[in-house]
């Protein structure tokens, strides 16, 4: 993980972080996290110059996501938090090259596992296993990709820590989130980090893999970054 970067600097340098929900429309500064360096360049790319984005690599994991977001949300004041990244993608829902905007950020693997199955952290009474995205802004963007050509679904995103690696938890993950189409390590981390804020978040994931059995030399990064750059290249429109 890179310290924080910027692509330049925020008109509330000098303000104090507020928690106040304004509209992202009102105040459009945006903080963008990714996972890794690769992914703050691709996005960067696609965004060109323009001064209402902060784009910031916060490292593997909804922990390091959430810890590194909420650092730079306490730094700057922001209008609209995104999660943005390559991700797996499930069988059926969302393949190789295409993008998955989240209507749903969920954490897939926070709970309990019991001799009966699984137990979200919400059946266990302990809080919320999902964070939803901001609708408008969302479903702005599917039609934005729409229009540019771009191949796009609109579904649950799940955040895990260990990434899938069998048919067999693909297929229970699938089972138990109906419509679950892709698979990140940080975008719970970073919803949680703008709900803190009382920000709206959106997250995208760039499809790199099928989720399932581990073959990390089948991956196609190359593939994933290109979609992530065209995708944060139609994010100009989903603001204005
Ligand atoms: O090696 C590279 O060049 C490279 C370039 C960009 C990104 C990477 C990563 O390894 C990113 C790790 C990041 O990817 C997400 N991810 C991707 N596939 C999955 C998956 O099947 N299940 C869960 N997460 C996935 C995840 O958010 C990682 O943080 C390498």
């Amino acid at each position: 993980m890179s310290d924080i970067a910027y692509t330049n600097s925020s008109p509330y340098d000098s303000g104090e972080a507020s928690s106040s929900p304004e509209s992202a429309l009102h105040r459009p500064h945006v903080l963008i996290a990714t996972a890794v360096d690769a992914e703050r360049e691709a996005v960067l790319r696609g965004l060109g110059q323009d001064g209402r984005f902060d784009v910031v690599a916060v490292g593997v994991g909804p922990a390091a996501a959430a810890a590194y977001t909420a650092r730079a949300l306490a730094r700057h004041r922001y209008g609209l938090v995104i999660s943005a990244g390559i991700g797996g993608g499930f069988a059926g829902q969302a393949a190789i090259g295409s993008l998955v905007i989240a209507n749903a950020i969920v954490a897939a693997d926070l709970g309990s596992e019991t001799p009966d199955g699984f137990l979200s952290v919400q059946e266990l009474g302990f809080g919320t296993d999902r964070i939803v995205p901001d609708a408008d802004l969302s479903q702005r963007w599917m039609q934005a990709l729409e229009r540019g050509g771009l191949s796009a679904y609109h579904g649950p995103i799940l955040t895990v820590s260990t990434t899938t690696g069998s048919a067999e938890s693909a297929a229970f993950l699938a089972r138990r989130i109906p419509g679950a189409a892709a698979e990140g390590m940080e975008g719970f981390g970073v919803a949680t980090a703008a709900a803190a804020y009382e920000l709206p978040v959106l997250e995208i994931r760039a499809i790199s893999n099928a989720v399932g059995p581990r073959d990390r030399g089948a991956w196609k990064i190359k593939e994933a970054l290109e979609a992530l750059e065209a995708a944060s290249s139609h994010l100009l429109e989903v603001l204005t």
